[in-house]
């Protein structure tokens, strides 16, 4: 699966998961909308949840890198599938422990693992030292998302979490 990044640039660039894993070649970042490529789209407003299923449409894996004080509705205008994801915790050192707000990293790799890409998910997480606690924290919720088989599902398995 390719991962891109729309990169809005707004946010401190020595803590920017995007720009860590541009370095490495494992992103590609865009600089404008028109600029990136169509695909799923990974946006915290979505309506659907993301879900296997999504894996039949696409290739293409995209997240937009911005602050979180400008991650409003309206930014997120790019072309593609909307899709947020379910209940899961950040493992990244600012917002340990939160759910839902994940850095551009842990948000690819939560969709990549959902959408049976474990291994690839493994690899941009090993850049950082936090990486592999978020596959720990979250390690029963990804595997029961990855095993649904469409959005309702997932939102069905979400409920469980958010009763909790
Ligand atoms: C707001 S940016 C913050 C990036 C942060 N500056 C960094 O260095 O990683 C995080 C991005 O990850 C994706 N993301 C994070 N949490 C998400 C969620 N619950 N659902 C869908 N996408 C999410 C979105 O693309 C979102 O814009």
């Amino acid at each position: 699966m390719d991962c891109h990044v729309r990169y809005a640039g707004d946010d401190d660039p020595d803590k920017c998961t995007a720009r860590k894993l541009a370095r490495f070649d494992l992103v590609e970042l865009h600089r404008s909308d028109r600029a990136t490529p169509y695909g799923v789209v990974l946006n915290p407003h979505a309506e659907q949840a993301l879900s296997p299923a999504d894996a039949a449409d696409t290739e293409t894996l995209v997240a937009l890198d911005c602050s979180w004080e400008s991650a409003g509705e309206a930014r997120f205008s790019l072309p593609g599938n909307h899709r947020a994801l379910p209940y899961l915790v950040a493992a990244n050192p600012v917002n340990f422990g939160k759910p839902f707000r994940l850095t551009t990293v842990e948000a690819l790799a939560a969709g990549l693992v959902i959408l049976g890409h474990r291994p690839h998910a493994e690899r941009l997480l090993s850049k950082f030292t936090w990486g592999e606690t978020f596959l720990d924290l979250n390690d029963e919720p990804l595997r029961r998302y990855a095993a649904c088989d469409d959005s309702a599902d997932v939102v069905a398995v979400q409920g469980e979490y958010l009763d909790r």
